[in-house]
């Protein structure tokens, strides 16, 4: 079977003996198509570094990480750049929007740098669902940072990427709130058949996936509640 997301052997290590951290140390994770998986781990324990060579933003010190059946390590820069573009939508827990775009402007920014025409529908149906329709000529500055974050979630919907990469995209939100979202973000992966995976530390938020990977210490370990 392809996964859509498969690492062998990953490692990334920080610094030098003796002060090296094993931030991923050997880790072996395959995502199959359309599956929503949640990554759980404590602070430090390597969530953030495995998301970021899942989705191409980081190089491993070893091994390997394909991504649709392709080997990353093998792209050049600009063939990684244009190839996260089009198939990986991020959500970062910082939101990272443009400062001196507006909403809408944002939300509909990849697919105008990839040259695509925006699905105006579409894009509407996900504005509604996160609320934003009295936002849309707002800059991002006049935003409270539960907005930003569901900004940061529409524009990673809104060019239907076949995978979902979200970094505690929910941290900023009140309980009620991220519950609500995570549902969204579930709700149109699965309607687009999107594959979605999500750190998170947060127990109850990780159940919501049809899958946990717990990480600890940069290793995968295996749970009971897994099976
Ligand atoms: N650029 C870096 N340089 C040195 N060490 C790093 C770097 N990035 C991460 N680390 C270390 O690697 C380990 C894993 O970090 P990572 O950010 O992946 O953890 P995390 O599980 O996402 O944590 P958190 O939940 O706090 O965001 C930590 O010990 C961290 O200090």
């Amino acid at each position: 079977m392809e996964y859509i997301l498969e690492t062998k052997n990953l490692k990334k290590y920080y610094g030098q003996e003796p002060n090296i951290t094993r931030a991923l140390d050997g880790v072996d994770v395959q995502v199959e198509r359309g599956e929503f998986v949640s990554i759980i781990g404590t602070s430090g324990s390597g969530k953030s570094t495995l998301l970021n060579m899942l989705g191409g933003l980081d190089i491993p010190s070893s091994g390997s990480v394909k991504i649709g059946g392709r080997e990353i390590g093998k792209m050049n820069d600009e063939q990684l750049t244009v190839f996260r573009r089009r198939n990986i939508g991020f959500v970062f827990q910082n939101y990272n929007l443009v400062p001196i775009l507006n909403v809408y402007q944002n939300i509909v920014l990849p697919i105008e740098l990839d040259g695509n025409k925006v699905d105006k529908s579409y894009v509407k149906e996900i504005i509604r669902l996160l609320h934003l329709e009295e936002k849309l000529d707002n800059l991002p500055n006049n935003l409270s940072g539960g907005q930003q974050q569901r900004v940061a979630i529409a524009r990673a919907l809104a060019s239907k990427p076949a995978i979902i990469l979200a970094d505690e995209p929910t941290g900023n939100l009140d309980s009620r709130t991220s519950l609500e979202v995570m549902q969204l973000l579930k709700m149109t992966s699965t309607e687009f058949s999107q594959t979605l995976v999500m750190i998170t530390h947060n127990p109850e938020l990780a159940q919501i996936a049809d899958r946990m990977i717990h990480i600890e210490d940069g290793k995968i370990v295996e749970r009971k509640e897994n099976f």
